[in-house]
């Protein structure tokens, strides 16, 4: 799949998931390129149509750019229970067990998707595999991210530290920590990995997001159209 193909099919899934937005909602707004697409048609909605929607925000990013679409923003103080939230992925399997938080977002994502009743993960059909083999990103407190690498090691991964593309030394998320990118192979169980990880003090949170496949659904844009899966 070429770059203008995978563009097309990002943007036809997240067309689809800010089309099944009903008036009223408030809604958790992932981070990353697809979810962008989402925004882009959720401002149309809004300014054409007179749509009244509210989004919780993961990131920053997420926030400056609903901003730009004029979706008026809100936070899980004000909502701790959404309607529904529209996230990417970096990885679902047939299971839709996740990989997510390239774009270092996964602690806030990971709150959203757990306050949300339902979750539309939106991909490209490069996201669907039979077996997670990303790296795991893992978010750590900077204050024992040297303890965490060496648990996380124990678990057999080699934890990377995240730097940046854009600035010397480390990326600092959003909440001021450390991302270990964390390469385990094939992962085949994400369940047991995710609670092992959580099991460890500092890391906050990881990007495997197994426990919501009942209420996800994924939406595979493709070039034309897109590809609903779901459990329920
Ligand atoms: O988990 C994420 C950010 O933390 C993103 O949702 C994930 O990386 C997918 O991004 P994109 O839609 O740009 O491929």
């Amino acid at each position: 799949m070429d770059k203008a193909q995978q563009a097309a099919s990002k943007r036809n899934a997240g067309y689809h998931a800010a089309e099944m937005i009903k008036d009223g909602m408030v809604i958790g707004l992932g981070t990353g390129s697809t979810v962008f697409f989402a925004m882009e048609r959720l401002g149309e909605r809004i300014a054409e149509d007179g749509l009244s929607i509210t989004g919780v925000p993961t990131s920053y990013q997420a926030a400056i750019r609903a901003r730009r679409y004029g979706i008026p923003l809100s936070s899980l103080d004000e909502h701790p229970k959404l309607d529904t939230a529209i996230d990417g992925a970096d990885q679902a399997d047939p299971d839709l067990r996740l990989i997510k938080g390239r774009g270092a977002a996964l602690l806030r994502e990971k709150c959203v998707c757990d306050a949300a009743r339902e979750v539309l993960i939106v991909v490209d059909p490069t996201k669907m595999v039979e077996t997670l083999n990303a790296p795991v990103p893992v978010e750590v407190l900077p204050f024992a991210s040297a303890p965490v690498s060496r648990r996380l090691a124990a678990l057999g991964a080699s934890p990377v530290l995240r730097e940046g593309v854009k600035k010397d030394g480390p990326v600092v998320t959003d909440n001021g920590n450390f991302i270990l990118d964390c390469d385990f192979g094939a992962i085949m169980d994400p369940e047991s990995l995710e609670t092992a990880i959580a099991a460890i003090p500092g890391a906050l949170e990881c990007g495997l997001f197994t426990a919501y496949r009942e209420k996800i659904t994924v939406i595979v844009g493709e070039e034309k159209g897109c590809r609903v899966v779901s459990l329920h």
